[in-house]
């Protein structure tokens, strides 16, 4: 068998902030997962599960007030990215895992040109002049699907509309051929055709250069859409993590059922009614005892409200509930 080669392994991740002596909050708690090379890996999860601090994790971009635990490791190229200081962080940042967001504008300088600013992370890479890399800010733009890149090139970011904003980003991130892009909610700010419009050029541009990919989104259209594989979060903690077309086919956490249950279909337009989850996420200073899921799930029972289940290996994938849907299927048969 074809030995799959991984490109960043996240381990026993766990993010805390001190608040004081007996208080500290808890935004990541133990995750693990790896992506392998030309893989797109989407991570879902409502509104403050930890996706952002885990991704911002490996770029070393938290703000210091959040602090790790010493047995975490993010091992990247043989490296651990973990505790390694930011001059040697910054060596990698933009040129072997490059980060895209959801509003260009945070990444984009509002006083430099378009095209000085695509050509930032190559000069301070390979230590030259922007003419000499010119050349290569053209072809990257015109890739992305940006109109007379020579002109654009002389523009500023104000000038331009959001989707090609978005594009600029994408050229930004994608110009020194990283080997991972992490994506964090890279369409959600955008009126769907151009959203369809950027996914498909991340899409062709990852086939292209064998790009692996960690994609944020609380969009599962756009999972549907991208995604290899998908790690659920919830509450600090994956939750649920598998390949896309079993878990859309046969979701086996309550929390990644209450998701897809909330996606509209077109044959269930008429008759079904949308679910959405009751509840909402635990405060990540206050998680309960047992199960963080249990107080909005449908199926908990006493043991859930107790005892927190671990991550296990089922059916090919790996869920952290003491009832899986198999399980429950099984039980109810
Ligand atoms: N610097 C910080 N100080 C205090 N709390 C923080 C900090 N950063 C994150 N948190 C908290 O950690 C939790 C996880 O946040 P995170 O931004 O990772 O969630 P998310 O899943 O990315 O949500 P969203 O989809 O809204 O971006 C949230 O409760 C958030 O309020």
């Amino acid at each position: 068998m074809e030995e799959v080669e991984s490109v960043i392994e996240v381990k026993n991740l766990k993010a805390y902030i001190p608040i004081d002596p007996r208080t500290e909050i808890n935004p990541v708690n133990d995750v693990s997962f790896s992506i392998n090379k030309g893989e797109i890996v989407a991570l879902v999860g409502e509104s403050g599960s930890g996706k952002s601090v885990t991704a911002l994790s490996i770029m070393g971009l938290n703000s210091p007030s959040i602090k790790y635990h010493k047995e975490s490791a993010i091992n990247f190229e043989g490296k651990n990215l973990m505790g390694m200081g930011d001059r040697n962080l910054r060596t990698i940042r933009g040129n072997d895992i490059s980060m895209i967001f959801q509003d260009p504008m945070f990444s984009l300088n509002p006083v430099h040109k378009i095209g000085k600013q695509i050509s930032e992370a190559l000069i301070l890479h390979k230590n030259v002049i922007y003419k000499k890399v010119k050349n290569e800010v053209y072809e990257i733009l015109n890739k992305v699907g940006v109109s007379d890149p020579g002109r654009q090139m002389d523009n500023y970011p104000h000038q331009l509309s959001g989707g090609m904003r978005q594009r600029v980003m994408i050229a930004m991130a994608l110009i020194c051929q990283p080997s991972l892009l992490i994506a964090d909610e890279p369409t959600t700010a955008l009126d769907v055709t151009i959203q369809a419009q950027i996914l498909d050029i991340m899409k062709n541009l990852q086939k292209d250069t064998d790009l692996s990919m960690l994609l944020i989104t609380h969009d599962l259209g756009v999972v549907a859409e991208m995604a290899d594989r998908i790690l659920v979060m919830y509450s600090g903690k994956v939750v649920e993590e598998g390949d896309a077309y079993s878990i859309f086919k046969q979701p086996l956490h309550p929390y990644t059922e209450g998701l897809m249950s909330s996606i509209p279909t077109l044959e269930g337009e008429s008759e079904e009614q949308l679910e959405a989850i009751p509840g909402t996420v635990p405060n990540p200073s206050e998680l309960p005892k047992g199960c963080n899921f249990y107080g909005r799930c449908k199926y908990g029972t006493e043991k859930c409200k107790e005892q927190e289940p671990i991550l296990e290996p089922l059916n090919g994938n790996r869920v952290s509930c003491w009832y899986p849907l198999k399980g429950r299927n099984d039980m109810s048969g």
